[in-house]
């Protein structure tokens, strides 16, 4: 079988693979029709599902800038339109960790970067099923322990956090390695994906370049943990203008000598770099302690209070111990033949072929009336349940093992 045929997502929808209606004034917020073609584009040489928009009043295909990770290509898939910002994708014969996918078409994400680039933009969100609980954003000065403390809650709760690993232009430090604390990159290969819109947020921190990439976050999220982000307050603050949603902890020194003293004791800077960070130190006092940006001061005087103290309001001290409970979602094979309709939010997905004898086992909903999150960055909330008696030994689905 060869690749699946682009096909055209209108505003009214209809189910199936091929996807072909009229009329498209609620995805029509540019001031023209706009109808949009999705799938293989033919050249062969994209292995992910491509994207054309027919701009009804030119007449004209025009390729537009994409943004996000894209869907690899399958044999098949169908799309709807959700609303007027969004359009939902399944990939047939995929998981489901893989196989539900957004087209953002006019999101605030996309209508910023369609307003800088002044060319037509879209992006990929991949959509998540479960309860992913959102990202826990800690800043702090240089040298107040943010890294100490997440150090601490990945060894004890390693099945539910997951550190972002974040892009950098400093020089690595002896114990550092590339890809785990850091991915150590040239200036300008750093300007270069900036500009392409692959970093969630960016700053320049103590001299040198730092930025937590939608990639970053991304391989947290699909992993089904709780991604941690260390950042400076600059990077807070674009986080939470982003479409990000995530908990702000800021983390204070009991005094400015304390930190100095860590500092110093780290070994880590010279004496120009630890004056530096110093000065900067006390603006970002400043700014994480005014009210707005953080949702919650700690004091990292004791090491051992305050790690209790981000536990609990992580909802993580109940005194059980070494937790492990993440839920992590069954995994279900959606089948190349299926078609789909909308009920509100709620999609239905039916597999049943013509010669199944037991239809009611072949439907599942997929429920988007909790979706949290976006482009860039992954589509979270996303339930999905059977809508048949059971789940197990159903045609069309097959439980991954
Ligand atoms: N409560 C504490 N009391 C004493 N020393 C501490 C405490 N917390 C952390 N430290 C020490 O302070 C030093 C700085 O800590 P850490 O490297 O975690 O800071 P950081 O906030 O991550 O710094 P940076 O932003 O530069 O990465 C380390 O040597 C660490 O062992
Ligand atoms: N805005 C961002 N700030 C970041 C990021 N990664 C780290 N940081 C912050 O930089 C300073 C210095 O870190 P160091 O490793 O050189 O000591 C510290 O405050 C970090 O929180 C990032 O991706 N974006």
């Amino acid at each position: 079988m060869g690749e699946a045929p682009a096909f055209i997502a209108d505003d009214d929808v209809s189910n199936g693979l091929l996807l072909k209606s009229k009329g498209c004034e609620t995805i029509n917020n540019m001031g023209c029709n706009r109808t949009f073609a999705i799938g293989a584009m033919g050249n062969g040489s994209d292995s992910s599902i491509g994207v054309r928009i027919l701009d009804k009043s030119a007449s004209e295909w025009v390729i537009p800038t994409v943004f996000g990770t894209k869907p690899a290509l399958s044999k098949g898939h169908s799309a709807i339109v959700l609303d007027e910002d969004r359009i939902l994708v399944i990939k047939g014969n995929a998981t489901s960790d893989d196989c539900f996918w957004f087209l953002e078409v006019n999101t605030a994400f996309v209508r910023e970067h369609r307003a800088r680039l002044g060319t037509e933009v879209v992006a990929w969100s991949k959509g998540v099923v479960g309860e992913a609980q959102i990202p826990v954003v800690i800043s702090g000065p240089s040298g107040v322990g943010k890294g100490t403390l997440i150090a601490k809650l990945m060894e004890d709760f390693p099945m539910m956090f997951g550190f972002s690993v974040s892009h950098t232009t400093r020089a690595p430090r002896n114990n550092e390695q590339n890809g785990v604390h850091y991915h150590f990159t040239e200036r300008d290969v750093m300007e270069k994906d900036i500009q392409d819109g692959k970093f969630l947020e960016f700053a320049a921190v103590h001299g040198n370049l730092y930025g937590t990439s939608v990639e970053s976050v991304e391989m947290v999220t699909d992993q089904g943990k709780r991604c941690i982000l260390d950042i400076d307050v600059q990077g807070a603050r674009s986080v939470r203008a982003s479409s990000l949603e995530a908990i702000f902890v800021f983390i204070r020194p009991p005094s400015f000598e304390q930190l100095e003293k860590r500092l110093r004791a780290r070994g880590t800077e010279t004496e120009e770099q630890i004056q530096k960070r110093l000065r900067n130190a006390k603006a970002e006092i400043d700014q994480g302690t005014s009210p707005g940006l953080f949702d919650h001061c700690l004091i990292n005087d004791d090491l051992e209070i305050c790690y209790e103290n981000l536990k609990k309001l992580l909802g993580l001290s109940d005194g059980s111990g070494k937790a492990t409970n993440l839920s992590v979602p069954e995994t279900v094979h959606v089948p190349l033949e299926h078609t789909i309709s909308k009920i509100d939010k709620k999609i239905l997905i039916n597999c049943t072929t013509p010669q199944q004898e037991k239809p009611a086992n072949n439907m599942f909903v997929l429920d988007l009336s909790s979706i949290k999150g976006g482009a860039p960055g992954r589509t979270r909330g996303l339930i999905f349940y059977a809508a048949g008696p059971s789940m197990t030994g159903t045609n069309g689905f097959k439980m991954a093992s």
